[in-house]
């Protein structure tokens, strides 16, 4: 085993499609040997259960907050847990892959690298990988200043979802994107399904200034355009930032749900609401369907397939977080919770544990 860990900062911002990347190389790498840690902005960690398994696939939770602001010190504790568990035996794993939350400012995720010798010693950041949702992404910029960060500080840049977007959106997309970073080379992958060789071990965060590597694959160059070199932000003085106060995740659980019902939710919620969902997803226990429905979403651009099914133990549980802002939130709750089965006295159903 390699004494160095390889690491990939995975950053993008909320729904840009960071874990369905994640989840192409699992699928297409059984034999994988990696720690993934998985920050989530919310409580609940949702990510962490849609991520396939493997041998050596080790993926360690880290929610309720940003790697780069509130769970700082939590974030330096887990990395130095997993170096801990890798030089015992306890886990084998050859690279480490940081998914941040898609609110999250990389530059003190990158610092965090850098700042304890231990870390420098045993950890060697390969490149900053930074997804950007191409339908969203105008109103992502306009809005909030962290997606600017993410695109700015990428050593590597990942466009997706140009498949829900015609030629003339793809171009002001990517021309933005080009204004923002100059040096990084964007590439196209749509529904994760990108090379390993794209983004992992790629070594670009040391030299990535002006070793444009080329792999023959599907590369966007821009137009070589004179654009201001990218400024990280500047920390306010007294402490860390943090994230606009009005935006906030939020939990909403249930049992079982009737199907019919909790469509007629999500439709009306995402057609009112859309505007400020920023992200959404959920695992959904639905009428006696033995199998999870997985809901995603990004504003008004929402998903739904059916996931594993519940195991023999596990409580059968309803979740669905949205992070989001302004939302009425106790309206949205009493909605939820009427989609909910219930029996003929008007209890819900038996195998929704709460
Ligand atoms: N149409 C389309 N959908 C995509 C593409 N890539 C990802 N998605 C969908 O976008 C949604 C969000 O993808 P995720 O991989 O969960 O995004 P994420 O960046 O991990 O999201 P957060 O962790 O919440 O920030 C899912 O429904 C994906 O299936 C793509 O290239 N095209």
């Amino acid at each position: 085993m390699n004494d160095v860990v390889s690491v990939t900062l995975l950053t993008g911002f909320l729904g840009a499609g960071k874990t369905t990347l994640i989840n192409y190389f699992l699928s297409h790498h059984g034999d994988a040997s990696v720690a993934i840690l998985e920050n989530e902005f919310g409580a609940v960690n949702i990510d962490g259960a849609l991520l396939r398994d493997g041998e050596n696939v080790h993926v360690v939770e880290l929610s309720n907050g940003c790697v780069c602001c509130s769970v700082r010190g939590e974030f330096t504790a887990a990395l130095n847990e997993l170096l801990d568990k890798r030089a015992s035996g306890e886990m084998r794993f050859e690279r480490l892959i940081v998914e941040t939350t898609g609110l999250a400012d990389p530059a003190p995720v990158i610092q965090t690298f850098f700042v304890q010798e231990r870390l420098r010693e045993a950890l060697r950041l390969d490149a900053v990988v930074t997804l950007v949702d191409c339908r969203h992404i105008q109103r992502q910029l306009d809005e909030h200043p962290v997606a600017a960060a993410q695109i700015g500080f990428a050593d590597r840049i990942l466009l997706t979802k140009a498949d829900l977007c015609d030629e003339e959106e793809q171009n002001q997309a990517l021309a933005r994107i080009h204004r923002i970073n100059n040096k990084a080379e964007i590439f196209h992958i749509t529904q994760g399904e990108c090379p390993a060789a794209l983004w992992l071990d790629i070594a670009a965060f040391e030299l990535s200034d002006g070793n444009a590597l080329s792999q023959g694959f599907h590369i966007i160059r821009a137009a070589d355009v004179q654009a201001p070199r990218f400024m990280p932000f500047r920390q306010p003085v007294g402490g860390m930032r943090s994230w606009d106060d009005a935006i906030q995740a939020h939990v909403f659980e249930a049992g079982r749900l009737d199907l019919k019902k909790i469509g007629a939710f999500m439709e009306s919620c995402i057609a009112r609401y859309g505007n400020d969902m920023l992200r959404y997803k959920g695992v959904l226990a639905v009428d006696d369907n033995p199998r999870r429905l997985i809901v995603q979403g990004v504003h008004k651009v929402a998903g739904f397939d059916y996931g594993a099914p519940w195991g023999g133990q596990e409580p059968v549980l309803s979740r669905l977080v949205i992070i989001g802002r302004y939302l009425p939130l106790d309206a949205l709750r009493a909605a939820f919770l009427a989609a909910e089965i219930t029996t003929a006295m008007g209890e819900t159903a038996p195998d929704a544990k709460r």
